[in-house]
């Protein structure tokens, strides 16, 4: 499947797979843990699953009118076809599943997030622009164009149904990950649940209006950042009338790890960040800290999850003249090989207890789940250089966002920790804040946020 205005009006019809198929057979469901290429550095050996499937390669399988019933038919034609390469850029993740895509799945390379605001209360429009994003959301997923028709092949006299830049590219891993904000529960009159209450104020919080708060927010996460942007601005386009964009940001070099498979990238102190996650493999931690029971709050936000994001400004140029031996300390993991200050190896478990070497007011002891009553977070966050500060100054830095099941019991102790004794906080600043509920993954049919809507 391309891009090119070629590809058939529904992604999920059977024509490419078995009847209530997704497009992408090949893959695990959406949120599971990795099974193959897509995402993680790992290289690929060779029993895994094609799941990095390309777009290109869709179009071959669908053009020699190959009859995909699912994973299994899947794993015959590879291994009818010798060495089919797998996809670099990540390939498709499957849009449906138990839970939302981009949560657990392997942290792509690029983000672009997106808050919006509803700009009428009207449950009939909101119904109908979530069914609209759903599909289009499913379409740019599986590396189709957002609408039929595309960019190219409608009525030369009307705008397209798509704007374009992604033609030709592969899915690229792509996930857009869909959430609502407190303020939306509010305009509908639905009571919020006691996780989505507003975060505290934080000693050292900067908040701008500007880059907080939203009614619904969108994060798309993709290896090729051009990927990322057009499924934002397709989703954004398909909701004029409706919602308008609130604030939005753009990530680069995941600053999280989220599978075992996945190397530690660094942050923009030059740090590995993320050596400590939750991973996509730990599924005990994840029903127990991401994951919403059933019995915890509102029935559509049963397998949910809320996602805090902060924006948090990193002067970097501060930092940069701090010693080698600060930053670590401050930190308390080495900079080169991202060891727990006192070990000698990145997975080597902090030493946190009496005797330690590391700081008492180190990072990585303050966010700590020894810390934190047990607490822990999937942390997911990218570097973000938004230019410059007119100052001399890079304006950069992490762009946090992170899935948990309560942020009250979890985000708020921790950050209320750091904020008043993390010596890392005198180089950065908190300058947006935002807290969504996550709904749990699409079963075959249904829409973002159906169950809240249709009750
Ligand atoms: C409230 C939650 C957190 C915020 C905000 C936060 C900001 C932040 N973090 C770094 C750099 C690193 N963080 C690291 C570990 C780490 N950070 C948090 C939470 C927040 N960080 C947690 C829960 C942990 C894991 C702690 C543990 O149990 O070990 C690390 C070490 C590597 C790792 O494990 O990821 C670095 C480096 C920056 C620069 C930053 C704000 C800009
Ligand atoms: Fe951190």
């Amino acid at each position: 499947m391309t891009r090119s205005g070629t590809d058939r009006a529904d992604p999920s019809a059977p024509a490419e797979g078995a009847a209530g198929t997704a497009p992408t057979a090949p893959a695990a469901p959406a949120g599971s843990p990795p099974q193959g290429p897509g995402g993680g550095d790992r290289p690929p050996s060779g029993d895994e699953q094609p799941r990095g499937v390309s777009r290109r390669r869709l179009l071959g399988w669908t053009g020699a009118g190959a009859a995909l019933a699912g994973a299994g038919a899947v794993a015959g034609y590879a291994a009818a076809r010798p060495g089919p390469a797998p996809d670099p850029s990540g390939g498709v993740v499957p849009f449906r599943g138990p839970y939302q895509a981009g949560i657990v799945t392997p942290a792509q390379d690029r983000l672009h997030f997106v808050a919006l605001d509803l700009t009428s209360v009207d449950r009939a429009s909101l119904r109908s622009l979530l069914q609209r994003w759903t599909t289009a959301a499913e379409r740019m997923t599986a590396g189709a164009e957002a609408a039929p028709g595309g960019a190219v092949n409608r009525n030369p006299e009307a705008p397209p149904s798509d704007t374009g830049e992604a033609l030709g590219l592969p899915a690229s891993a792509l996930t857009i990950t869909f959430g609502i904000g407190g303020s939306l529960l509010d305009k509908l009159g639905v009571p919020r649940p006691p996780e989505l209450a507003e975060l505290p104020p934080f000693q050292g919080d900067q908040l701008d209006p500007a880059f907080s708060g939203g009614d619904l927010c969108l994060q798309a996460c993709a290896n090729d950042p051009q990927v990322a942007v057009h499924a934002v601005r397709n989703l954004v386009r398909t909701g004029f009338g409706t919602t308008s964009v609130r604030w939005s940001q753009l990530g680069f070099g995941r600053t999280s790890s989220t599978s075992t498979t996945q190397q530690t990238h660094r942050n923009l102190f030059g740090f590995k960040d993320g050596t400590n996650n939750l991973k996509a493999e730990d599924a005990g931690l994840l029903d127990q800290q991401v994951w919403v029971p059933p019995t915890q709050g509102p029935a559509w936000m049963a397998g949910g999850t809320y996602l805090v994001a902060r924006r948090i400004r990193m002067h970097v140029e501060t930092w940069d003249r701090t010693s080698l031996a600060e930053q670590e300390s401050l930190t308390g993991r080495t900079k080169g090989e991202g060891a727990p200050i006192g070990q000698a190896q990145e997975f080597d478990p902090p030493n946190l207890g009496p005797g330690s070497p590391i700081d008492r007011d180190a990072h990585i002891r303050l966010a700590s789940a020894q810390n934190n009553g047990g607490a822990r977070i999937l942390r997911r966050g990218y570097n973000f250089v938004d230019g410059s500060d007119g100052l001399g100054h890079l304006n950069a830095g992490l762009f946090f966002v992170a899935f948990m099941r309560d942020p009250h019991r979890q985000f708020v102790p921790m950050q209320s920790a750091l904020a008043r004794r993390d010596k890392m906080m005198e180089y950065i600043e908190h300058t947006g804040s935002a807290v969504f509920a996550v709904p749990p993954g699409l079963a075959d049919g249904a829409y973002w946020g159906q169950r809240l809507i249709d009750g």
